[in-house]
């Protein structure tokens, strides 16, 4: 299995509100795609679809040629999906370490001692070892970032879909997130990262796609989109015009 995501004609309605505006789009495997946009222009949505969490209204996408629908958490992470969420999703009443398990563990043939170690080799890169067995409601919002992300860590993903992973996060952790980042892409992995941090998304990838009004307004090298018109108009709007 690679991990080429296909987006064929989608369309997301929510009643009156068309997010999405039938868009087609194609990522190859190993392609590491900044989706930017602004505020209310589709992105949390695109990636809630392509990862399961929402149905299309039309349209399809295709994960290896397959449709990814509806899936739960779980699915995902035996399908090689890894995700993180604008509103961290941790399970707030398991441990740091039970949030880290549940994903690898659904993956088949883990052992819970190999999953254990592994995950508390994560914690202590992620600098959560002290926190290993309190609950995830205990943690500031930069630190649940660092534990989604240390979960999907412990998968082997093939893709990998980060929504504002960075917010809240240490400096020094968030160079430590940059490097994993490049890692996985290196190893081939497919990495769509959505981020208003335009520092991240330019810094870390070579094809930027930028949505409007659930629109594709531009797609291509990160210099390209940074100065296509459409895309100036789009955050600057009529101040740019003037
Ligand atoms: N569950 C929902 N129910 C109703 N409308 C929704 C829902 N989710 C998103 N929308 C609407 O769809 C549009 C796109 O929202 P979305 O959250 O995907 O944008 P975004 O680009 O991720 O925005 P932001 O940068 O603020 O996170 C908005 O008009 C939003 O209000």
């Amino acid at each position: 299995m690679s991990g080429q995501l296909q987006i064929r004609r989608l369309v997301k309605s929510f009643g009156g509100v068309q997010a999405i505006k039938g868009i087609d789009l194609t990522f190859a495997q190993g392609e590491l795609i900044g989706l930017i946009g602004p505020n209310g222009s589709g992105k949390t949505t695109l990636l809630n679809i392509i990862g399961g969490y929402y149905n299309a209204t039309s349209g399809d996408v295709l994960l290896d040629g397959q449709r990814c629908d509806g899936k739960s958490p779980v699915q995902l992470a035996r399908a090689g999906i890894g995700r993180s969420f604008q509103v961290t999703k941790v399970f707030k009443r398991l441990t740091l370490m039970e949030n880290m398990l549940v994903g690898a563990l659904a993956v088949p043939g883990t052992s819970r001692k190999a999953a254990e170690e592994r995950a508390r080799a994560v914690l202590e890169t992620l600098l959560l070892t002290r926190l290993a067995d309190q609950p995830a409601s205990s943690l500031s919002g930069g630190q649940a970032k660092l534990l989604e992300f240390g979960r999907i860590m412990m998968l082997s993903p093939r893709v990998v879909l980060l929504d504002e992973p960075f917010g809240g996060v240490h400096p020094d952790l968030k160079r430590f997130m940059y490097d994993k980042i490049r890692e996985w892409n290196a190893s081939g992995v497919t990495i769509i990262l959505v981020s208003h941090d335009m520092g991240s998304i330019f810094g870390l990838c070579r094809r930027v796609v930028a949505l409007s009004y659930g629109e594709i307004i531009a797609d291509g090298l990160p210099e390209a989109v940074k100065a296509d018109p459409a895309v100036l108009e789009a955050y600057l709007g009529d101040n740019h015009a003037a």
